[in-house]
């Protein structure tokens, strides 16, 4: 075996992402996001132009939109084939704000990502302590563990969300502008922590932000969402940052 071999996660087979036609409405086109395909390992930084679609990208990819047109694979399998629960073993989404809940410790956010591993009681089984110590530890939040949600700091909760979407142990992550909230530190830390999951855990993570210079700094790919073209048009490190500022921006 080939150690260096990618393994191939997601395939966008010739997507077309938008609106489908409903009763009232015309259907929308957006874009174009033919044939891209994304590997474990695989840090993604979505951009493009506030209304360009990113966010209808990502409710695509999670299945809670379908395609205008083609379809999405994962592991060769057609995705809108899986159920939900089987979706939530294979991919975690973190939205961008979370406003912490009254009497929910960080402990219990981060067990609520092993909900689809539990039964109908949510009742955890030791294996879902031991993932939920685990994420504590690696996330540095042992010493939050019993802090009521609502009484973080706006960049602690974000960790929180990331150590309940780690907990969860899909392959794909997806986080909607992960950073949008957070402070020049905590934007980093942010952005080098999810560095470190890609790396370690060998998943595959998209996140969306208008930061460009975090997403050059961080991601290895970058796809951009062309509003001239209707197209998403995909850049691998190291990026040519003009280039890409231009196509997508100007
Ligand atoms: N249900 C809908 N039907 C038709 N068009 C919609 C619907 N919901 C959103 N849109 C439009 O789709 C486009 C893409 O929206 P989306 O929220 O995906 O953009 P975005 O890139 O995430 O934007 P932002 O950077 O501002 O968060 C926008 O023009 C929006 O008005």
């Amino acid at each position: 075996m080939d150690y260096n071999e990618k393994i191939l996660m997601l395939n966008f087979k010739d997507l077309n992402i938008g609106f489908a036609k409903t009763k009232k409405t015309e259907a929308v086109k957006l874009f174009d996001a033919a044939n891209l395909k994304f590997e474990a390992g695989d840090f993604v930084a979505v951009i493009g132009p506030n209304g360009s679609g990113k966010t209808t990208l990502f409710n695509t990819i999670l299945g809670q939109l379908t395609p205008l047109k083609g379809e999405i694979c994962f592991e060769e399998k057609n995705w809108s084939a899986l159920s939900r629960t089987e979706k939530a073993k294979h991919l975690s989404f973190v939205p961008s704000k979370f406003e912490g809940i009254q009497h929910l410790t960080v402990f219990d956010l981060i067990a609520m990502g092993r909900a689809p591993y539990t039964n109908l009681l949510n009742k955890l089984s030791s294996e879902d302590l031991s993932v939920v110590e685990k994420v504590l530890d690696q996330l540095n939040l042992s010493k939050y563990k019993y802090k009521n949600t609502l009484n973080l700091s706006d960049g602690e909760r974000q960790i929180a969300m990331i150590g309940k979407a780690l907990a969860q142990e899909s392959e794909i992550m997806i986080l909607d502008e992960p950073t949008a909230f957070l402070d020049y530190n905590n934007r980093r830390k942010v952005l080098k922590l999810l560095q470190h999951i890609v790396e370690v855990n060998n998943q595959l993570v998209f996140i969306s932000s208008h930061d460009l210079e975090l997403c050059f700094g961080y991601c290895n790919r970058i796809i951009a969402i062309d509003t001239r073209k209707n197209e998403l048009v995909n850049f691998n490190a190291p990026f040519d940052k003009e280039l890409i500022i231009k196509k997508v921006f100007e």
